[in-house]
């Protein structure tokens, strides 16, 4: 027979079992797991127990045998009948019963006494040379796969021929031993009892010391093994999961293969997996025997962790044992530093000794020693707790990590660690907020913060790439969810890993991951980059790049680098805030009724072409739902069933939705659109461009007979009189010529094809825009006919109304063109829309929510609409004015042609008062709303103002 040198198994054989017994309990381990030098509890089945006070003293005799060498197997009968057997690899057959008699007469004065609790001259004194000492990873567990045929009786053929003899007392066969695992398992739980009975019988009956005795021995602690087996089997396969304040408690099936050493979390003792039944909580791990279920009186720590997710913060916030009346934190034993006796002291005469470490005496020690239990701070919550509730499990604390960043493991209690091993993952420490000093002084700790910031950003791209998602890129950081929802939340053990370097490489990894894909493999997250407004260097940059900054504003993106050289100001809040200061107070287009008259003045006294109604006016929603995109790209809507020449009552209402939804989309993002199929016929705009371009090849004597002045806004402009951007270096190098009045002057005598060509053009634009504007009311949720009862006069100048068709001719340039001409400066139109038609030349630029300038290059047969700072205003920037300019072409350049354009500049009527949609309609019926008639100013038009300005 080999025994294995951990194998150690001690057994009582019969009556009542001492699982009552108060004594016995874990010692302190250094461990992890428990580590414990006694504490056998009930003992192994073959016997059922012995005198309170006995149990654990003999285990810990036969777990100090563990590491010897040779079989010990020994019985002794006590004084109650009683056979203790102790079947142990270490040691002699002399030693072992030596200390076994000892035991049953001389019991240790504590059974808490051993492993780190007993003080050294203790151990010493109470185990003079009968074992050795117990290794603090010995194996106890009583079952393992060879459980069976290492409890044979051996090879020798004295002992085989004695088996043999007790197998045929027994009515078993030969081949019942050599396979003892099949044949025993094959016996029915009647015969196994029949057999335990027959044995026992045999045992008592038996000589001590002999080899027979021993045969029986073994023989009956296979049977044992196998009843109690067969008790457990049927007891869990009729148990469900019990719960018990809060624990999801489980049974558990005895060990297929050896295990290490379980402990019951109630009791303290061992759970021999063979012979108890047992329980483990499937939320915390909370462990115990069957009969301590009921006794169980810790809360399962997932309930204190869905409770209240936090730890404890303050470095071990020790009151006292005395604030806590001398009583375990958990169970309420009574605990003390006592005075412990030794029976050295006895043997000297004295009744105690002082504690080895040292500690004072309290009450009578020799009165209390029954009661009282060795105190055990817990690290983690600073109460003390008794050697039950307190293993000496050592682990990393939070507070300590926090404050210092001190990761070496402190001893805590056993319900401190259920709670803290649940607690481990939990992203619950604001490290900003806790210690934020921790990042300055923590290198990979502010590692991880650029990389879990970096992660962030790179998220937002990943989360709206649909190649991202389908190959599931930011499941990669599935374990730790957090990282994919904030940058400033730790567990604790990413701190744990960030101090072992672990998280760093782990996050290094995902970045590189994740940057890849967004700016090498995949083109639409390329497509969301940035280029840096400021040096406008086409190389894209993405937020989490190195040397860039991300504007806290507007979340563009620039080099660190040009945004520090422009004095840390971001050009595009620079631009927005300017927008909206122009929107509430109105900079350019808002003219109180003083700034009327005083205009008025400057102006000669003449009446001013001016003024916008803002009084009233409310801000209201300033953006559609979603904000602008960075599309440098503008949207064409197709007018389809609702183009000029269309029946548009007889519309599908589907096309009027569509063209709605699609026209606000565009105007409200990019501001600018291409309409095609918009029904204009081609010849009504060729027509006219003609005899436009007839009008200004007119000498300049000609042309100035038709000069426009500001009352009537109707008439020639020339070349070099307007400056739309007035920080430009140069006015426009461009001549127009207004038509506001279809009736008023026109070169009928030099170009008698103009008026009618214009009246015409008129005439399309003005059915196109009614149609424009009520799709726009439609598609903004406004009563649809809102915007065309505020335009009646557009074409008819009843009620007066400013709208104007307008021809630009941009002439050929000359060779000693300066540097840096534009065209047209960038503006925004003043009106509510503005219709262009531009022939072939290209030169339009709009300005993209991200500041660059994107070419309105002209499709033929489609034209483009944009938004002016009325209908901007009107509708709370709902829709938006976007800027734009016309610069020289390259085609220009190579062709050395003109560029002609024509715009049909849409304003509303002069009297109508503009308010934000939600006050819509005040219009004619201004105390409609209840409110006090607004002053009936008039908005005329604002293009010569601004002129002027
Ligand atoms: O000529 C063009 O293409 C645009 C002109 C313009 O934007 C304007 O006159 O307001
Ligand atoms: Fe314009």
């Amino acid at each position: 027979m080999v025994f294995r040198p951990d194998t150690v198994f001690c057994t009582f054989v019969s009556p009542v079992c001492s699982a009552s017994c108060d004594n016995h309990a874990p010692p302190l381990s250094m461990s992890d797991e428990p580590e414990r030098s006694d504490g056998s509890g009930r003992a192994v089945g073959v016997v059922s127990g012995v005198v309170s006070g006995m149990a654990s003293s003999v285990a810990s005799v036969a777990s100090s045998v563990s590491h010897g060498v040779g079989d010990v197997v020994h019985t002794v009968a006590t004084g109650m009948g009683d056979v203790v057997l102790v079947l142990g690899v270490g040691g002699t057959v002399q030693q072992v019963t030596a200390g076994v008699k000892r035991l049953l007469t001389d019991p240790p004065d504590s059974p808490m006494a051993s492993g780190g609790v007993r003080g050294e001259d203790e151990e010493e004194e109470e185990w003079p040379g009968v074992l050795p000492p117990t290794p603090r990873n010995s194996t106890l567990s009583p079952y393992t796969d060879d459980t069976y045929s290492d409890l044979s009786p051996g090879t020798d053929s004295e002992a085989a021929a004695e088996e043999a003899a007790i197998n045929h007392e027994l009515g078993l066969s030969e081949d019942h031993f050599s396979q003892p695992e099949e044949s025993i398992l094959s016996m029915t739980k009647e015969s196994v009892e029949n057999n335990i009975e027959k044995c026992k019988s045999l045992i008592l009956q038996c000589d001590e010391s002999t080899s027979r005795r021993r045969a029986l021995v073994h023989k009956l602690i296979q049977l044992r093994l196998r009843l109690q087996e067969m008790h457990d089997t049927a007891e869990i396969a009729s148990t469900g999961v019990l719960v018990k304040i809060g624990h999801h408690l489980q049974p558990q099936k005895p060990p297929l293969t050896r295990a290490s050493k379980q402990y019951c979390d109630k009791c303290a003792h061992i759970i021999w997996g063979v012979i108890h039944v047992s329980y483990v909580c499937s939320l915390c791990e909370y462990r115990c025997h069957g009969r301590c279920v009921e006794d169980t009186i810790r809360r399962c720590a997932s309930t204190r962790v869905s409770e209240d997710p936090m730890y404890i913060l303050r470095i071990c916030p020790e009151v006292g044992l005395a604030a806590q009346n001398y009583k375990c934190a958990e169970c309420k034993r009574l605990i003390t530093n006592r005075y412990t006796v030794s029976s050295k002291a006895k043997a000297g005469g004295k009744k105690y000794s002082v504690h080895p470490r040292g500690f004072s005496c309290f009450g009578d020690p020799m009165r209390q020693e029954s009661a009282w239990s060795e105190p055990r701070r817990c690290d983690y919550t600073g109460l003390y707790y008794c050697p039950a509730c307190h293993w000496g499990s050592r682990v990393v604390l939070p507070a300590r990590v926090l404050h210092n960043w001190d990761f070496e493991e402190q001893g805590v209690s056993r319900q401190a660690k259920q709670f803290l091993a649940l607690m481990r993952n939990k992203p619950v420490l604001d490290l900003e907020k806790l210690n934020p000093h921790l990042f300055k002084f923590v290198e990979e700790l502010s590692t991880v913060k650029k990389l879990r910031e970096d992660i962030l950003l790179m998220k937002r791209y990943l989360g709206t790439c649909r190649a991202a998602q389908e190959t599931r890129m930011l499941r990669q950081l599935e374990e730790r969810q957090h990282f994919v929802e904030n940058s400033h939340m730790y567990s604790l053990q990413d701190l744990v890993d960030a101090e072992s370097g672990v998280l760093v490489t782990y996050l290094q990894k995902v970045h590189q991951c994740f940057s890849e894909h967004i700016k090498t493999s995949c083109l639409v997250c390329q497509g969301k980059g940035y280029i840096c407004e400021i040096c406008d260097v086409s190389n894209i940059i993405f937020p989490f790049d190195g040397g860039v900054v991300v504007c806290d504003g507007c979340s563009t993106v620039l080099h660190h680098l040009c945004y520090t050289n422009r004095g840390s100001k971001c050009p595009r809040c620079v631009r927005q805030e300017a927008r909206r200061r122009q929107e509430t107070t109105g900079d350019r287009v808002v003219v109180s009724r003083r700034i009327l008259d005083e205009t008025a003045m400057v102006l000669g006294g003449r009446p001013v072409m001016v003024v916008v109604v803002v009084e009233g006016y409310i801000p209201g929603i300033r953006r559609m739902e979603s904000p602008r995109s960075t599309h440098h790209k503008i949207p064409v809507v197709d007018m389809g069933a609702i183009g000029v020449g269309k029946d548009e009552k007889r519309a599908d209402p589907k096309e009027w939705q569509r063209v709605s939804h699609e026209l606000c989309e565009a105007l409200s993002d990019v501001g600018f659109v291409y309409l095609s199929n918009h029904g204009i016929p081609d010849a009504q705009i060729s027509n006219f461009m003609s005899a436009s371009a007839e009008f200004f090849k007119l000498d300049r004597e000609t042309k100035v007979k038709y000069v426009s002045d500001l009352s009537t806004a109707h008439g020639y402009i020339e070349v070099d009189r307007e400056k739309l951007d007035p920080t430009g270096k140069f006015n426009e190098l461009r001549e127009s010529f207004y038509m506001k009045n279809m009736e008023g002057t026109f070169p009928d005598s030099e170009v008698p094809q103009l008026r009618p060509t214009a009246a015409a053009l008129v005439a399309s634009c003005g059915t196109l825009t009614y149609r424009v504007l009520t799709a726009l009311a439609f598609g903004l949720g406004l009563d649809k006919d809102i915007f065309v009862a505020t335009h009646r006069g557009m074409c008819t100048g009843s009620p007066p109304n400013a709208t104007v068709l307008r021809v630009n001719h941009y002439p050929q340039l000359p060779a000693n063109l300066p540097e840096n001409v534009i065209r047209c400066g960038a503006h925004t139109d003043y009106g509510s829309i503005t219709l262009l038609f531009q022939d072939s030349m290209g030169g339009l630029q709009v300005r993209s929510v991200d500041g660059k300038w994107v070419d309105a290059h002209p499709i033929p047969g489609t034209i483009l609409i944009n938004v002016g700072d009325a209908l901007q205003m009107w509708t709370s920037s709902k829709l938006v004015a976007t800027e734009h300019r016309v610069v020289i072409p390259k085609e220009e350049m190579r062709r050395r042609a003109s560029r002609y354009s024509i715009a049909f500049f849409v304003n509303p009527d002069n009297d109508v008062l503009l308010q934000s949609p939600r006050r819509l309609p005040v219009l004619r019926h201004p105390t409609h709303h209840g409110t006090p008639a607004p002053p009936q100013h008039v908005l005329q038009d604002l293009r010569v103002l601004k002129i002027r300005a």
